[in-house]
C-alpha cells in the first residue's frame, strides 16, 4: 500500500478533526521522550499494523480480511455490544474530548512524529497500581496513566466485578503493555487473537480520532460464519476477556468507510485517521524485550 505523504494527508477529505491538526503541526517535532521509564519499540510502516513481519499476533485469518454478507457487501455494524461472552462495550461510556485531545497530542508529539511510524509498544517496568496517574507507579507516561485511571473509573459502574478486577487488580502481578496503533483511512488489522503466550486475560482498547468497525469471528468456525461487526466511535472503550479474548478473533477491515446500523436503516460513516490505544497484561517472563520466542519468527 502506498504511504500517504504529508501532502496527501493534508489534501485528503478524510482527515477532519483533532488528529489532522496534530499530525500536521507535529511534522518536525523532536524525537520521543527519552525520560520515560519504559521500553519503546517502533515497528516500521507496513500495510496495516497487523501486517507487520514482526506480527503481534499468533492467530490470524489466513484468508481475506474482509467479511461480507451473502448479498456481497458488509452487513451493517451494530452500535451496541453483540452477545459475545467477555466482550464489553457500552456506547454511552466515552473518554472526555479534553482527555482524548491530550492523549492524541502527546502521542503525536512523542511517537508519531516520524514518517512511517504507525505502531508503538510501551512496556511498564513494574507492577505498580494501574489506577495511579503517576509515571513512577505505572511505568507509563503520565497522560497514558491518566487515561488508564480514567478508563478504570468509567468502567467500574458497568463492568461485571470479576472483569473489572481482571483489568484493574489491586495488586497487579505482572506489567502492562500499551500498544498504540495508527490507521490511515483504508487501513485495518487482520483478524487475530492477541498473542496467547505473551498477553494475559483482560484487554482494554480506546479509539481516538475516528470511528471504525471491529469484526469479531469465532475462532473455531470456518470462513465468516458467525462474524459480527461492531461500530466503535471515537473515544469509545472496548474490553475483551474470556471468550471474547480467546475464542473469538477481532480485526478491522481495510475500508475508508463503514456501514453502520441506524434503526431499520443503515448509514455510511467515513473513516478518518484513527489512533487506538490498547492496554494488556504481559504474562510472566514476557516482559523481557528481545527474549527468544516472544516475537513470532525470532
Ligand atoms: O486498533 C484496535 O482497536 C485494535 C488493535 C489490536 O487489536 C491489537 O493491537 O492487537
Ligand atoms: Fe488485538
Amino acid at each position: 500500500m502506498a504511504q500517504s505523504s504529508q501532502q496527501d494527508l493534508a489534501s485528503s477529505s478524510h482527515e477532519e478533526g483533532p488528529l489532522k491538526d496534530l499530525y500536521l503541526r507535529t511534522e518536525s517535532t523532536a524525537s520521543p521522550s527519552n525520560a520515560l521509564k519504559i521500553v519503546t519499540e517502533v515497528e516500521s510502516y507496513c500495510e496495516s499494523p497487523g501486517d507487520s513481519p514482526n506480527s503481534l499476533f499468533d492467530d490470524t485469518s489466513p484468508s481475506s480480511p474482509c467479511f461480507e454478507s451473502s448479498s456481497g457487501g458488509p452487513s451493517p455494524a451494530l452500535t451496541e455490544a453483540p452477545p459475545i461472552p467477555g466482550l464489553f462495550y457500552d456506547p454511552s461510556v466515552l473518554v472526555s474530548s479534553e482527555l482524548a485531545n491530550d492523549v492524541v497530542r502527546y502521542c503525536f508529539e512523542n511517537y508519531f512524529n516520524r514518517r512511517g511510524v504507525n505502531q508503538i509498544m510501551l512496556f511498564g517496568v513494574g507492577s505498580g497500581s494501574p489506577t495511579s496517574p503517576s509515571e513512577s507507579s505505572s511505568g507509563l507516561p503520565p497522560v497514558l496513566a491518566t487515561l488508564l485511571s480514567t478508563v478504570s473509573s468509567l468502567l467500574k459502574p458497568s463492568l461485571p466485578a470479576e472483569t473489572y478486577d481482571l483489568l484493574f487488580p489491586h495488586n497487579p502481578a505482572t506489567a502492562r503493555q500499551a500498544i498504540l496503533n495508527l490507521y490511515q483511512p483504508g487501513e485495518g488489522i487482520v483478524p487475530h487473537v492477541d498473542l496467547l503466550k505473551r498477553f494475559g486475560d483482560g484487554i482494554v482498547g480506546v479509539s481516538f480520532g475516528s470511528s471504525c468497525v471491529m469484526d469479531f469471528a469465532p475462532v473455531e468456525t470456518a470462513a465468516d460464519a458467525g462474524t459480527v461487526h461492531l461500530f466503535l466511535p471515537e473515544r469509545s472503550i472496548i474490553v475483551l476477556s474470556g471468550d471474547a479474548r480467546y475464542a473469538w478473533t477481532h480485526g478491522i477491515d481495510k475500508r475508508t468507510s463503514d456501514l453502520v446500523a441506524d434503526g431499520d436503516e443503515s448509514r455510511v460513516v467515513r473513516r478518518g485517521l484513527r489512533l487506538s490505544i490498547t492496554f494488556r497484561w504481559l504474562l510472566p517472563g514476557a516482559d523481557v524485550v528481545g527474549q527468544e520466542g516472544i516475537f513470532p519468527g525470532t
